[in-house]
């Protein structure tokens, strides 16, 4: 459904590639989680199924189509076939649940009659009804999100992008997210979700592929992923428990990730918060800034966003 054969491109010439000979295959139907730190490439990819960007070296198929040869005129033709989820939503806060949902129909000429069907069918599908006539506004975050979800599969898609879709909400709304995004792919939408989010990847179990610095580092089915450095004791270097664990240490790379093993498994977020909560450490989830909560897990050139909350910095 969507193949890269040696991918590269760099946003402009002085700079790193932001993608890096990135070959592989996401075949129809498949739920695919995109990992990586801050900066790693997963918008880069997106960007590149959908055609904002062409490659400089390599080919993007997408459905069997070379992207590169969809003359500009087509793309709008071309994007149909693909759905796409934001983290910020980007709903149409002047209009109604029901409207911002039909005008992805209007927009492409869908008739009246084919709308009153389809929009109630999808709000159902995402758990919205009763809601048509709110505004946006009037919205939990995870029921904005609904909407844009709403608003992505109306026009039934073969591919759905999602971009962060529960970097805005908590544990309990990403939950019922991911809920309705493997309800659409059990209905034969492949979907493709960037994420740094390791609680959710670790629940869903599906196919995981972790970009870093632009290149594919691991591809593995119904994979686990530890998204960030262990909070550890202040006493404890980083190093040295990488070192115990024959694990990669994080010095002098800034996107290394060190997995926090105690029996084999990696941890969770919040598993290896109680843990260092138990061992006397001092980064517990309640002791960060919300700016930095939002950022937990990104590895950032100076350290872990932790690091910089422990010191009181902005990263
Ligand atoms: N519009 C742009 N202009 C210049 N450089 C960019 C642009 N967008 C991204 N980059 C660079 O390309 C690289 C990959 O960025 P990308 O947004 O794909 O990463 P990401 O993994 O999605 O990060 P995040 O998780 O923070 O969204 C980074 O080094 C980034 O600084």
């Amino acid at each position: 459904m969507i193949r890269f054969e040696n991918v590269s491109i760099a946003y402009d010439r002085k700079s790193k590639p932001a993608l890096d000979d990135v070959s592989l295959e996401v075949n129809r139907g498949e739920f695919v989680f995109l990992v990586g730190s801050s900066g790693s490439g997963k918008s880069t990819f997106l960007r590149l199924v959908l055609r904002e960007y062409k490659t400089e070296h390599g080919q993007v198929y997408v459905a069997g189509q070379n992207v590169a040869n969809v003359p500009s005129w087509r793309v709008p033709k071309f994007r149909r076939g693909i759905g796409i989820v934001f983290q910020d939503f980007r709903l149409i806060n002047t209009k109604t649940v029901f409207a911002n949902v039909a005008y992805a129909m209007q927009v492409i000429g869908k008739s009246r009659a084919a709308i009153r069907t389809e929009v109630p069918r999808v709000l159902e599908l995402v758990g919205l009804e009763g809601k048509e006539r709110r505004l946006p506004t009037e919205l939990s975050g995870g029921e904005q999100q609904r909407v844009a979800i709403a608003r992505a599969i109306v026009n039934q898609p073969g591919i759905l992008l999602a971009d962060e879709p529960t970097g805005n909400l908590d544990p309990t709304t990403s939950a019922g997210i991911m809920e309705i995004l493997d309800r659409i792919n059990q209905n034969g939408t492949t979907v493709v979700m960037a994420t740094h989010d390791d609680d959710i990847v670790n629940s869903m179990r599906k196919r995981v592929i972790e970009l870093r610095l632009g290149r594919v580092v691991r591809d593995e089915a119904r994979a686990q992923y530890t998204s960030m450095m262990p909070i550890v004791p202040a006493a404890a270097t980083v190093g040295a428990s990488a070192a115990s664990q024959g694990a990669p240490t994080a010095a002098g790379d800034p996107s290394a990730v060190v997995p926090s093993m105690d029996d084999g498994a990696p941890q969770t977020r919040r598993q290896r918060a109680v843990s260092a909560a138990a061992a006397g450490g001092t980064a517990g989830e309640e002791s960060m800034p919300p700016r930095l909560e939002r950022n937990r897990g990104r590895v950032y050139p100076g350290g872990t966003v932790e690091e910089f909350a422990r010191n009181g910095e902005q990263p």
